[in-house]
């Protein structure tokens, strides 16, 4: 049986970002990123600093620790990374979360695809803007968005979701809606500080900054269908993992 890295597993807690913001879920976080983001908040994923934290796992075990984990009580599993697209082999944890009737969520930056996406209920691809220090693929983001989702049979919902630190995000931001204006789009307030444990001081700079946010988009007349959205976990646990 082939295994999966397996990064965490915690929950139930909510989705605190995009497009189901505020579900009730549990969280998979494998191990490994093609991309290295300059702000990435779970840098511990694929820089060396939690390797020892990985286990491999089949997708027998993983359902047996969301059960230990999270009791009976979740009808939901959102994986998320690393990049979770890396691995071809999820596609036995999806088939079996399926099986056991529950909703997947996936979070993705839209650099790799694999079959199993077709099967996510709620798709998340998050393409990195310039301050990541990461370039767009834009070849390899208009396959997987245009002909592997839009044109195909995929019956989930997908959406876009970009991250602004500075100017030059925002503009990217406006490209990526404006290439894919079908598509849900989401703006998400960057944490510049996400080392910081002092969680009111955190708190109160993201709240500025959203704030910021929401005036800047405001301001503009071209980008109208978005949804501005601060980072819902990080305003009520800060930076703390797990959670
Ligand atoms: C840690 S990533 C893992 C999934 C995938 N690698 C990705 O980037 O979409 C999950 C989400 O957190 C966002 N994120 C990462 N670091 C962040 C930060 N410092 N501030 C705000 N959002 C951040 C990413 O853009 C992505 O949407
Ligand atoms: N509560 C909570 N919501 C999240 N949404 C996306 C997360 C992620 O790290 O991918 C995340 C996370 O780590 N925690
Ligand atoms: S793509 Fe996601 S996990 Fe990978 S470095 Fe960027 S934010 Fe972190
Ligand atoms: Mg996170």
């Amino acid at each position: 049986m082939s295994r999966i890295p397996v990064m965490e597993i915690f929950g139930p807690t909510i989705q605190g970002e995009g497009m189901v913001i505020g579900q009730r879920t549990m969280f998979v976080r494998t191990a490994g990123c093609d991309y290295s983001c300059s702000w990435c908040d779970s840098a511990f994923t694929w820089d060396g600093s939690g390797k020892d934290l990985i286990k491999q796992m089949n997708p027998e075990e993983i359902w047996a620790q969301l059960q230990n984990v999270g009791g009976k009580g979740f009808s939901h599993v959102t994986i998320s990374g690393g990049n979770p697209a890396l691995l071809k082999n999820l596609a036995g944890l999806v088939q079996l979360l399926k099986e056991k009737n529950i909703k997947i969520c996936l979070e993705t930056q839209g650099s790799k695809w694999q079959d199993w996406m077709l099967l996510i209920d709620e798709l998340t691809i998050s393409p990195k803007p310039p301050s990541s220090g990461m370039v767009t693929n834009f070849d390899i983001l208009d396959t997987i968005i245009n002909d592997k989702l839009l044109s195909s049979d995929f019956i989930g919902n997908l959406s876009l979701k970009v991250v602004i630190f500075d100017d030059a995000d925002f503009v990217y931001a406006k490209e990526i809606h404006s290439r894919y204006p079908e598509v849900p789009f989401f703006i998400q307030v960057g944490n510049d500080d996400t080392k910081t444990v002092d969680n009111q001081a955190l708190v109160s700079h993201l709240l500025q900054k959203y704030e910021a946010l929401i005036d800047k988009v405001m301001e503009d007349d071209e980008l109208l269908d978005v949804k501005v959205l601060p980072q819902l976990h990080a305003l009520v646990w800060g930076n703390k993992r797990g959670v």
